[in-house]
């Protein structure tokens, strides 16, 4: 953003953390005397002052920003508290002091607080699903026929995007769904190959209700998927819009809140790709509660009675694991061939029928590895929309370390040390083995671990 287009108070803000950063005391003093709200302000990625002055051991301004009643439970947008911050990069004075003033609790093996629930990318919800109004055929139509309605466009499961570019100069926030006005999909909507799934309404932060003219004030969004190219049927203005055709890895390149969307919206148009016909009698099927069901149409078909879930879109469970070697200092890392050269990932697998999280961690760990596996801890999830898994994330404890490669599955499997891991979080290129994106929540699983264990 430049500061043209900066507002005075971002440009405050900015100014504050810079202070914060390079440790310039009397600066940060004097602005806190003037706005004392600048104090729990975040900048690029949820840092705010305190995690500033604690990446780069600024104990000062630590203790000036805690004195002045700054929030220390604050997490940014990788779960870690300033106290995390200050462990991971080694000022352990400054950790102790952030342990030590007033209440803190150490933090666990848990993310320490409740909006870290959302952290991963594809995970953040950005549109209100209201599931109610699925079944209101009235209040459908009347959105699908709403000037101030959005509708996003896939074609065979890939998202019409533009590469319009973001006010920041970040590389993920460049692709962004091109989202269509009612007008412009009309065609595209009387084709009757043509999917529509709605997918909820703006939430009120976004589209504050004064600001939309229509009667209930709320923008909801629907998806289409066509099979056909429905370029010619569109009315695209931007010259810079492509349908994104291969899915990993450029579905990682969208902005956060897009990138939510895209995870409902593909995961169940892609269920209806795959299940156009009943899956219990092979009958015609009709597409019912804003496209979240499909009915089958044959008479006395046993899907219509009692609780059919072939009905609705699917979700499939997948464990996703860091394993901790019981000394604590090393994690059990793997690679699929198919993976890029030097890439190694935490192990992961779907869950089969009948099994819990818990087993499904340890079997799928020993099938892989050898490995055998103690106490199990769920820590985040998210959602993996190729097509429809949920990714769940998992720590686990290895009571054996012997490793024996199931090579059908995988490749090569090893333990790595904290450092070797640190490094490759750090370094990149330059490290023993590389690390899944950021977007994944294998990378997220690995850095949270060294986040929680950086001083041990
Ligand atoms: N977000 C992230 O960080 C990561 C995401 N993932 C995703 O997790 C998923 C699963 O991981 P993966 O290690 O491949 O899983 P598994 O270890 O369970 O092995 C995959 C094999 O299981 C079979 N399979 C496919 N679908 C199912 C199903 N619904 N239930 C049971 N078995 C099935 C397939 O066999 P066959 O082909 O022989 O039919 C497939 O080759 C993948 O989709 C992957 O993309 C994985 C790692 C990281
Ligand atoms: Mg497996
Ligand atoms: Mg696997
Ligand atoms: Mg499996
Ligand atoms: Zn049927």
């Amino acid at each position: 953003m430049t500061s043209v287009q900066m507002s005075a108070k971002d440009e405050m803000v900015e100014q504050f953390l810079d202070y914060a950063s390079r440790g310039d005391l009397a600066n940060v003093s004097t602005m806190i005397s003037h706005s004392s709200q600048l104090l729990n302000e975040s900048g690029r990625q949820g840092w705010t002052a305190l995690m500033l002055a604690a990446r780069n051991g600024h104990f000062d301004v630590i203790k000036a920003l805690l004195l002045n009643g700054c929030n220390k439970f604050l997490v940014n947008k990788s779960g870690q508290t300033a106290y995390d911050i200050a462990k991971f990069w080694g000022h352990r004075h400054i950790a102790r002091f952030l342990a030590s003033s007033g209440d803190v609790t150490l933090p666990g093996i848990l993310p320490s607080n409740k909006s870290t629930e959302n952290e991963t990318y594809f995970s953040k919800e950005y549109l209100n699903r209201m599931s109610d109004k699925r079944t209101d055929s009235e209040w459908l139509s009347a959105k699908q026929s709403s000037p101030e309605t959005v509708f996003i466009v896939f074609h065979n499961l890939d998202p019409l995007v533009t590469t319009e570019p973001e006010e920041r100069n970040d590389i993920q926030s460049q692709l962004k769904l091109y989202r269509f006005g009612r007008d412009s999909v009309k065609k595209v909507l009387e084709n009757s190959d043509t999917v529509v799934v709605f997918l909820g309404v703006e939430k009120q932060e976004c589209s504050p209700s004064s600001l939309v003219s229509n009667e209930d004030g709320l923008i909801a969004w629907f998806a289409l998927n066509t099979k056909k190219n429905p370029t010619e049927s569109l009315k695209v203005t931007a010259s810079n819009s492509f349908f994104l055709t291969k899915p990993m890895p450029m579905l990682l390149m969208l902005n956060e809140d897009e990138a939510g969307i895209v995870a409902q919206a593909r995961s169940v148009l892609a269920w209806h790709s795959r299940y156009s016909f009943c899956p219990t009698c092979g009958g015609k099927t009709k597409v019912d509660e804003g496209g979240y069901k499909r009915t089958c149409l044959t008479d006395g078909c046993k899907s219509l009675q009692g609780i059919h879930n072939t009905c609705y879109p699917r979700v499939d469970p997948v464990v996703i694991m860091l394993v901790l070697h019981p000394d604590g200092n090393r994690c059990l890392l793997g690679r699929k061939k198919s993976f890029p050269p030097g890439m190694f990932s935490c192990l992961a697998g779907f869950i089969e029928p009948g099994e819990t999280i818990e087993n499904a961690v340890r079997r799928e760990v020993l099938e892989e590895s050898g490995v055998t596996i103690g106490p199990v801890q769920y820590v985040s999830s998210q959602p993996w929309p190729m097509p429809s898994s949920l990714m769940i994330g998992c720590f686990a404890v290895a009571v054996s370390t012997d490793i024996k490669v199931d090579e059908n599955e995988i490749e090569d499997a090893r333990w790595f040390t904290r450092q070797e891991v640190m490094d490759a979080l750090v370094k990149g290129n330059q490290a023993v083995f590389s690390m899944p994106p950021r977007q994944a929540i294998a990378h997220y699983l690995v850095k949270h671990w060294i986040g929680i264990n950086s001083n041990l």
